[in-house]
């Protein structure tokens, strides 16, 4: 690393906290559309793109992909939609560049930190002036440091304790070898997470407490569901996308039904909220249904959230996924702050991929507490409408109510959400999710993970992945959620 102290514009990051505004929901992608014809007849709109053949993770518009275009000092590593390219100390960035800060790190010794900043290989060592005029870096920073001692407190893996240290504390080992993994981590964390941050959610960074450090994981990173065209239509042609009043004039035949029958809803606008009447129209187990041969272990049951936004999930049965929550869309009439557009409003806490062991690889972890009940984040992937059953299903997420047959697929582009382990017994769960800002909108499956109990900050975020049989069947990968646990993973 080159270290120079450069004059430098205002730096900035954007803050961990800083999640979207209720404009800034209305007005992002919800999904996209993947076609495989050039001569589609799709149309992208404000709410959702249209993408041709295939997706591909692009740089973020700014000085990393100016440092990728014109830098000279290339990067040993190659991932989608991290610059490849960065500039060359101070002296290779043009003068006008705009100095972003990437990372910031202390340094033993040392009261004023050390940082990085987008699309430029230099380390600077700040003053003291840095920390005032970059609150939000030092709240990163200190969000990390919180992370780190909760897992020194917590963790009985000698060489995770080890390597505590240099994550705490920038090394001279660490800031001469520019080709070390740690500063791949550095890159992959940043530009994942920008992603987020331009999408209004809560961000989250990778880490690997490994002496010989493991490669980041390659994946092309995406906030909002792709979804196929074939799976597209079919969630098109389903009775949730319909609007309310359709839907009610058709599946109940009889609007006047509804009023004389209404449950409590934390909904802001209790009076006008349609979300439960949604479930008992779309959802609700009807005597046929439950004759039904498939084999469903309980009947279909809604979880509505309290004022707060937070879900009862004391008595929850993370066995049966015969759960939904039915979010409010602009028929309830209430704002995008009400405690029923949880998903809506998006990941608020921040959260670590964190490299576990090579049994279970990266998993998720709480980088702050999280509460029982409370929305974690969302299950992103490409979705898609199965047409065999030769698929590796390790990162696929199955849809059983909002459009029955669809499968969320993260293995090539995904979200965080990808990384949650198994565990035997979990603290948290995914729950399928109706969910729309927008009745012009399609209604597209999505999943939301909740915590089941409260999560301390270091901590894994864990669900079960499959039901007790089919764990105790003693056949597929040894289930490594906690010592000598007796159960296996089915192999796929
Ligand atoms: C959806 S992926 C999770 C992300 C994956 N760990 C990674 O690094 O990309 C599921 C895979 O993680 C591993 N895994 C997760 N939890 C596990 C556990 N409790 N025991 C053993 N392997 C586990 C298994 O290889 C499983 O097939």
């Amino acid at each position: 690393m080159d270290h120079v102290t450069p004059v430098k514009d205002q730096a900035s990051t954007e803050s961990y906290s800083n999640v979207g505004t209720s404009q800034q929901r209305r007005t992002r992608i919800a999904f996209a559309i993947l076609t495989r014809s050039s001569k589609t007849e799709l149309q992208g709109s404000k709410r959702f793109a249209v993408i041709h053949r295939e997706f591909k993770s692009e740089i973020p518009n700014g000085p990393g992909k100016e440092a990728n275009e014109k830098g000279t000092w290339v990067c040993p590593f190659e991932y989608p939609g991290i610059p490849k390219n960065k500039f060359f100390s101070k002296i290779e960035a043009p003068e006008d560049f705009d100095w972003k800060v990437q990372n910031v790190f202390k340094i033993k010794g040392e009261t004023s930190p050390a940082t990085t900043y987008e699309g430029s290989d230099v380390l600077w060592y700040e003053d003291d002036d840095f920390a005032a005029a970059n609150p939000d870096a030092m709240k990163l920073l200190e969000t990390r440091h919180r992370f780190l001692e909760a897992l020194q407190k917590t963790t009985k893996d000698p060489e995770v304790l080890k390597c505590i240290d240099r994550d705490q504390y920038l090394t001279k080992e660490l800031f001469n070898n520019q080709q070390h993994l740690y500063w791949h981590y550095e890159d992959v964390s940043y530009y994942h997470n920008k992603i987020h941050v331009d999408y209004g959610i809560a961000g989250f960074s990778y880490m690997c407490l490994r002496e010989e450090m493991v490669a980041p994981p390659n994946f092309q990173y995406i906030p909002y569901h792709v979804v196929k065209e074939s799976a597209y239509k079919r969630c098109l042609a389903s009775k949730g996308s319909k609007k309310y009043l359709e839907l009610e004039a058709e599946v109940a035949g009889n609007k006047s039904l509804w009023s004389s029958k209404r449950t409590p809803t934390a909904c802001e606008k209790p009076e006008k909220c349609k979300c439960n009447r949604i479930f008992q129209l779309l959802y609700k187990d009807t005597e046929d249904s439950l004759e039904d041969p498939r084999d469903r272990e309980l009947p279909r049951k809604l979880l509505q959230p309290n004022k707060a936004g937070f879900l009862d999930l004391e008595h929850f049965n993370y066995i049966s996924n015969q759960k939904i929550i039915v979010e409010c869309s602009n028929a309830c009439g209430c704002s995008e702050e009400c405690p029923r557009r949880r998903l809506q409003q998006g990941q608020k806490k921040r959260l670590v991929v964190f490299y576990e062991n090579e049994i279970i690889g990266f998993g998720l972890r709480a980088a702050e507490p999280i509460k029982a009940g409370e929305y974690v984040t969302e299950y992103v992937g490409t979705v898609l409408a199965p047409r065999n059953n030769n698929r590796n299903p390790s990162y696929d997420l199955g849809i059983e109510i909002v459009v029955e047959g669809l499968v969320i697929d993260s293995r090539k582009c995904g979200n965080l959400a990808r990384f949650v382990a198994h565990a035997c017994e979990p603290n948290a769960a995914f729950i399928e999710t109706h969910s729309r800002i927008f009745e012009t909108d399609p209604l597209i499956p999505r999943v939301s993970l909740y915590a089941l109990r409260d999560i301390a900050i270091g901590e894994a975020v864990t669900i079960c992945y499959y039901s007790r049989d089919k764990l105790s069947s003693g056949k597929g990968i040894k289930c490594a959620c906690r010592p000598n646990c007796p159960n296996h993973l089915p192999k796929n």
